[in-house]
């Protein structure tokens, strides 16, 4: 199975898709954990943010996942994924995909700000910025909806149910 977590940068995904792997990982699952931007640094930072390489290094990833899933191991992966397209693809092409999105409120992502992104964008240093001068097709039809109302252990709530469904029986 592939669980596909996605949303705006700071939405949570990374820290959603950590509890997920380990929960499942003490159930006895065998599953790998997909980051975006952890897939970009392993292929040497080739590709940046413009939506050409945005669009290069989701399609890597949605096939590193479909290969890692071919080859009998679960993958938690967490990924902004701005291509409605990618999310269909991925539906018709992994036998068992789970796709989750946490929705965030972009005031709080701002708030927030862990990266500091949001503030670069604020002061014209960064652009392309999901959810701000990037447009972010909210997916129509997640398995899984999460509302990141501001409450951490409300979002880790969600992860034993998901790493259940990757746990052997
Ligand atoms: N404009 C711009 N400039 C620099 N960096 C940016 C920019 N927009 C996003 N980010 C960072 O890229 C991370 C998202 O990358 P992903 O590989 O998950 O997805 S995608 O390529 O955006 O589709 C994202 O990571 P997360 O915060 O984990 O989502 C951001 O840290
Ligand atoms: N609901 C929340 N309340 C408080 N902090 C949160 C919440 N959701 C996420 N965080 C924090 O925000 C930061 C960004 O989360 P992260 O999982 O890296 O997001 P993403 O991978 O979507 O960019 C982390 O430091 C995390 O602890």
């Amino acid at each position: 199975m592939v669980i596909w977590i996605i949303g705006l940068s700071g939405a949570g995904k990374t820290t959603l898709a950590d509890a997920v792997v380990a929960t499942a990982r003490s159930g006895g699952a065998a599953v790998v954990l997909v980051d975006g931007d952890v897939i970009r640094e392993t292929f040497g930072n080739d590709l940046g943010h413009s939506l050409e390489d945005r669009r290069r290094n989701a399609e890597r990833i949605m096939r590193l996942c479909r290969w890692l899933d071919s080859q009998g191991v679960h993958v938690v992966c967490a990924i902004l994924s701005l291509f409605p397209e990618h999310r269909k693809w991925m539906r018709e092409n992994v036998k068992a995909y789970h796709e989750v999105y946490i929705d965030a409120p972009l005031h709080q992502l701002q708030a927030r700000d862990v990266k500091g992104l949001y503030a670069r964008y604020a002061t014209g240093q960064t652009q392309q910025v999901a959810g701000l001068d990037l447009e972010f097709p909210e997916p129509e039809f997640p398995d899984t909806l999460i509302r990141n109302d501001g409450s951490e252990t409300g979002l880790l709530d969600h992860a034993t149910p998901l790493a259940r469904l990757l746990m052997p029986a």
